[in-house]
């Protein structure tokens, strides 16, 4: 479908439809919801900038290592880039462009002044030495300096990454500009201007957003069955938050598998325990053991995948028996698997809305480092849980009156106020 020189085709595999095509067609179902100028959509399906850099790494034992490093920056039109970064061995410009564009939908759905960037490195972070990951990530933010920077592209976590990541991208960004620069990245520790709230908060968005679905059916959390896949810094804190509010986390995973308990999981002991061990939930003895597959498809009300793309697909959608998919994670679901579960009345909090509460607080972090104020966690908790009620009614009350699922009903808000902006600042020359 899409025909970009800066966009290479992902793998090709029947009836496979890659995250940026998949995107791509989500953003032309808005556009012709919407009855949008085709002249604005031709724009807003490629990334605006596309930068790879060379990373010479010297690894430990003195060999010298190149990685590749990207930045993918979509669209600008209502503020400064802003989006996370992401170290995998799966990173390509392909699933950087699509995340990217997610960014621009998801900024302008929340109301919120950024446009939307992706970057990475195709590395399995566990391979390098926490040296070898410094040195990594200081010359990766070297080569972008032109870049990114506070009112230009502001990048912060993701997959592989963390605070300690900002933490060293802010400092190589400071130290090349002669002074210190917080706002060129979110997600930092607090000792540098890191927010209070910012580490919970992708979870605290998808637990508020899961609370609201239920309130539309006059039922609360408790009790709710739940099954998270990922347990990483998004799942980890859905399952803590959910678990705090009465939930029943029946199920959590990570790349090493799941972990099953129909009881329910104690889930402050899992944490305990992953801390323990390395991050990995492996060997936990309060549940049984199951395959990533196999916990797609358990029985529960609420299903969350919450960690890589593509998990749900044509293959297993017909067999998940969740009421409410979560999409705490980017594109988790493929095109046709989008289809078998809408078919199948499966109501799917999409990507856009549901794990907004991350970039809604990296925004918060900027605004607060931007006017040297800062605020404590009940202050950012409320502020953040404004923007994603008011975000999840607009999309829940569109879809009710246009008849449409609520993907299409929050990429029509969020494409809609872009291509708008688009329209008013005057299409590109
Ligand atoms: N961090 C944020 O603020 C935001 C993140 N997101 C999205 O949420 C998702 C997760 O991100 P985040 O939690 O930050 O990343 P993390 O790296 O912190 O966690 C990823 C989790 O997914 C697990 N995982 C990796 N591969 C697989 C697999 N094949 N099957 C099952 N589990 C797997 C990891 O296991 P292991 O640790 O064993 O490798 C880990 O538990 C991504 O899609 C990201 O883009 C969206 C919005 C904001
Ligand atoms: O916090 C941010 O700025 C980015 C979060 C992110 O990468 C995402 O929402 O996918």
């Amino acid at each position: 479908m899409v025909s970009s020189l800066q966009v290479p085709a992902a793998a090709p595999t029947p009836a496979y439809i890659c995250p940026f095509d998949r995107t791509c067609s989500y953003l032309q179902q808005a556009a012709d919801e919407l009855q949008i100028d085709p002249n604005v959509i031709v724009i807003l399906e490629q990334p605006r900038k596309v930068v790879t850099v060379s990373i010479p790494v010297k690894l430990d034992n003195g060999q010298v290592k190149v990685l590749a490093g990207h930045r993918v920056q979509h669209c600008d039109v209502l503020g400064p880039y802003k989006g996370g970064t992401r170290y995998h061995p799966a990173v390509s410009l392909q699933e950087l462009s699509a995340l990217a564009m997610l960014m621009t939908w998801k900024c302008a759905l929340l109301g919120i002044p950024y446009g939307g960037a992706k970057g990475g490195i195709a590395i399995n972070p566990s391979h390098y030495s926490l040296g070898e990951l410094e040195r990594i990530t200081r010359r990766y933010v070297s080569e972008l300096i032109k870049d990114i920077g506070p009112e230009l592209d502001i990048p912060a976590p993701d997959i592989g990454t963390s605070s300690r990541e900002m933490a060293w991208m802010m400092d190589t960004y400071s130290m090349n500009m002669g002074r210190a620069i917080p706002g060129v990245v979110t997600g930092k520790p607090l000792s540098i201007g890191g927010s209070k709230g910012r580490d919970l908060a992708t979870g605290r968005g998808v637990m508020i957003a899961v609370r609201e679905a239920l309130l539309e059916q006059n039922r609360s959390l408790k009790g709710v069955k739940i099954v998270i896949q990922g347990f990483g810094k998004v799942g980890a804190a859905a399952a803590q938050l959910f678990h705090e509010a009465g939930a029943k986390i029946l199920a959590v995973s990570d790349v090493s598998g799941g972990i099953f308990n129909e009881q329910g999981l104690d889930i402050p002991a899992l944490q305990l325990y992953a801390a323990q061990n390395n991050y990995s939930i492996a060997g936990f003895s309060g549940g049984e053991m199951i395959s990533n597959a196999e916990l797609l498809t358990l029985p529960c009300e609420v299903l969350i995948p919450a960690a890589l793309e593509d998990q749900i697909t044509e293959e297993n959608a017909g067999q998940i028996q969740a009421k409410i998919v979560v999409e705490a994670a980017n594109a988790p679901i493929t095109l046709i698997a989008d289809q078998i579960l809408e078919t199948k009345g499966v109501m799917v909090l999409p990507d856009i809305l549901a794990n907004a509460g991350g970039v809604v607080v990296s925004y918060l972090e900027w605004v607060q480092g931007q006017s040297y104020v800062f605020w404590d966690e009940k202050r950012v908790n409320r502020e953040m849980e404004k923007l994603m009620v008011h975000a999840y009614h607009r999309v829940s009350e569109r879809s009710q009156k246009q008849g449409v699922s609520m993907r299409l009903a929050a990429y029509t808000l969020g494409v809609g106020r872009v291509a708008q902006a688009l329209s008013d600042r005057g299409l590109y020359p």
